[in-house]
């Protein structure tokens, strides 16, 4: 396949105080999620000057993807568009038109596949793509990669270091908990999100040789009558402290870099509740800019320019598709009520 661009697509995050309500009112249009809990959430925000710092990370990526493709001989242009905020998909793609890119390979900063993490980002696209016309470039999202050797390695030095922390005659016992965004149950119904949360777990899991690990949630949002994935990362440190556990490591399995979701959920209010509990409260890396996250891209793109390439994956589901199907991550929100 002839690709002529690389688009990096994200969710985008607030950069100042006043940006921090319109980025909420972005996130939210249409969703099924009370103001309270927007206002809530815009506290984290301003509690951090009001800046997320996920498009700084988002350009550390792109900077050194760059480089990665320029010393791998990979000659494509990189551009970055979001979802919630500046620079939008929208306002992306059209410069894209602008600077005759015709067919344009997507890389998506969601590992896991889900509404929000695969589908909704190919909603984005279209209706940008809609918004131009005919002459909009094609993109071809690059399959997940939740079960790469590049996702899987780098997840499991960040464990490892954190393993290293404790002393060792506490290590063995140390709780591994691995946190991933909480989506309502009628969405997680309808894909693999689950399922590729469990893998990557088990597979990091195994490559530190340490058993004692589960899979728990965050940053649970909705009214309190929805259902969403449990259970919730505090309740779980409470009762890990109550069932006398010394050390708890956190892995934010879910996320590839320390945004806000991590920044508040984790590093401000579960390591709160462990202080209170008192247990020791370790929150593990997440992918960032690390070389082998980095190179794993590159790889992903390689293996779509060449189908010839190998396509890496461990465990036992093998690799992704590279293109959804037609039912891939179905949702259909849940709409307040009218009146
Ligand atoms: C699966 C998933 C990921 C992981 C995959 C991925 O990494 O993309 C993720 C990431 C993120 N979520 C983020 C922020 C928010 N998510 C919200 C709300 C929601 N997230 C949902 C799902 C996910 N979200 C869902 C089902 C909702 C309910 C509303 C809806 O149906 O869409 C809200 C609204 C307020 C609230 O209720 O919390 C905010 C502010 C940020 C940016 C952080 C920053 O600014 O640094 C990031 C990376
Ligand atoms: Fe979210």
């Amino acid at each position: 396949m002839k690709y002529d661009a690389l688009l990096v697509q994200s969710f985008g995050g607030p950069e100042g105080p006043d940006e921090v309500i319109p980025f909420l009112e972005n996130v939210l249009r249409g969703r099924n999620v009370p103001r309270e809990r927007l206002l809530e959430v815009a506290e984290h925000y301003q509690h951090f000057g009001g800046v997320s710092p996920i498009n700084q990370q988002n350009r550390d990526l792109i900077a050194a993807l760059k480089v990665e493709l320029q010393t791998h001989g990979i000659d494509l242009p990189v551009y970055w568009g979001n979802r919630n905020w500046t620079p939008y998909l929208a306002d992306t793609l059209a410069q894209m038109e602008a600077d005759g890119v015709q067919h344009a390979l997507v890389f998506v900063t969601s590992v896991f596949s889900s509404y929000s993490g695969c589908r909704q980002y190919r909603e984005d696209i279209a209706k940008a793509q809609a918004e131009i016309g005919p002459g909009a470039p094609r993109c071809d999202k690059i399959r997940t990669y939740y079960n790469h050797p590049g996702f899987i390695e780098t997840m499991t030095a960040c464990v490892q270091e954190s393993l290293d922390q404790i002393p060792a005659e506490r290590r063995a016992a140390a709780e591994l908990v691995f946190t991933a965004h909480s989506i309502p149950i009628g969405m997680s119904d309808n894909c693999n999100y689950v399922k590729q949360l469990n893998e990557s777990c088990r597979l990091v899991s195994e490559a530190t040789g340490h058993a004692n690990w589960r899979l728990v949630y965050q940053s649970r949002s909705g009214p309190p009558t929805q259902p969403w994935l449990e259970p919730d990362v505090c309740d779980v440190i409470r009762e890990l402290a109550a069932s006398g556990a010394k050390d708890v490591i956190v892995s934010p399995i879910g996320f590839i870099s320390d945004h806000m979701e991590v920044l508040f959920d984790l590093d401000t209010e579960a390591k709160d509740t462990a202080a209170e509990v008192g247990l020791n409260f370790i929150r593990s890396g997440t992918a960032g800019v690390r070389p082998r996250f980095i190179q794993m891209i590159r790889e992903l793109i390689e293996e779509r320019l060449n189908p010839e390439t190998p396509k890496q994956a461990l465990g036992t589901f093998g690799p992704s598709h590279d293109f959804c199907p037609s039912d891939c991550c179905l949702y259909a929100p849940q709409r307040p009520r009218p009146g």
